[in-house]
């Protein structure tokens, strides 16, 4: 299948905001990872165009006001530039890379490809070790970056509530969910999981209600990275696009630590490194995205360095195709 414009140039766009998640410091990573690009002695920063979305991260000095959306007001800014910026891109036929600290500015880029493509049908390929489809109902710690499948599907998902939101957490929530346009962006049962291990019972409701797949680590071992990631592609057939969501913390948690919420059993480097750049080969990839990199919970920026050899590699791949 062709894609809907022919693609011309890719352009990095750098969101180093870190407000939506619950340890400090992942607004780091998108440096770290250019650190890393110089201590393996790599032209990659040289190559393309970037911008950087302008952050919010002053607000964390002042503490948040709503516990169980914590810093709503200041990602609900986040959301609405990344989406323009992701759209402006879009726009002039240029392939998003997105480099992000906290994961939930991922509900930006969805909304960006959005308010483009309006018509069409987009699908996510949402590699992580969690399930972020959290609404500040169900949230279990507040952070934001638990929740943006749920704002993007124009979700509350009230059947499993455990907290009562106030009016003003509420009204900036309903306006989270009208970025990039009225209702939901995605379908959930557009969406298909590989290696999430870590979610909550709320989430376990909804993966369960769309009927989410979800390819495990042991099932991407013992079939092979090729074979799930044209499992996953199969699975969004009647998808006109499809966006990849690539949280760093997928990776199993003994190769490096530098990531907000690391968690064991995850896939290997090379594992990650091979389902993306199969992944982005396919035609109707629209943007890709890494997100979570902390190096202040790193030693010797060994995430980072991971994580930008999976960046070259994976945008090696998507120039070939
Ligand atoms: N993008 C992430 N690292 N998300 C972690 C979410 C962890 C947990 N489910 C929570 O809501 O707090
Ligand atoms: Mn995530």
């Amino acid at each position: 299948m062709n894609r809907i414009l022919p693609l011309k140039d890719i352009m990095l766009v750098e969101v180093k905001s870190e407000i939506a998640a619950g340890t400090r410091g992942a607004s780091l990573g998108i440096d770290a990872v250019k650190i890393a690009s110089l201590d393996l002695e790599s032209d990659y920063f040289t190559r393309f165009d970037s911008e950087e979305v302008e952050n919010v991260n002053d607000i964390l000095f002042d503490g948040y006001a709503h516990p169980h959306a914590k810093f709503i007001d200041g990602v609900l800014t986040m959301e609405k530039r990344v989406c323009s910026k992701v759209g402006e891109v879009l726009k002039v036929n240029n392939f998003p890379i997105v480099l992000a600290g906290d994961h939930s500015t991922a509900a930006g880029t969805i909304c960006g490809i959005k308010q483009t493509f309006a018509d069409k049908r987009l699908g996510v390929i949402w590699i992580d070790a969690h399930a972020d489809m959290h609404t500040p109902y169900t949230t279990p710690s507040g952070n934001m970056h638990g929740m943006p499948l749920a704002m993007v599907s124009n979700l509350d998902n009230k059947d499993c509530q455990i907290n009562n939101p106030k009016g003003e957490t509420v009204e900036m929530w309903e306006e989270l969910k009208r970025i990039g346009g009225e209702g939901a962006k995605i379908s959930l049962s557009d969406v298909v999981f590989i290696s999430v291990r870590d979610f909550e019972e709320p989430e376990k409701f909804l993966m369960q209600q769309h009927n989410i797949t979800n390819f495990s680590t042991q099932q991407v071992r013992s079939e092979g990275v090729a074979a799930i990631a044209a499992k996953a592609l199969e699975l969004l057939k009647d998808c006109d696009l499809i966006y990849i969501s690539f949280d760093v913390d997928s990776m199993d948690s003994k190769f490096s630590v530098g990531t907000g919420t690391p968690v064991p059993n995850g896939l290997t480097v090379e594992e990650a490194k091979e389902l993306n750049t199969i992944l982005i080969k396919d035609p109707k990839v629209i943007a890709w995205e890494m997100v979570e990199v902390n190096p202040t919970l790193d030693t010797e920026n060994k995430m980072a360095e991971n994580a930008f050899e999976i960046l070259e590699a994976t945008t090696n791949a998507l120039l070939e195709k």
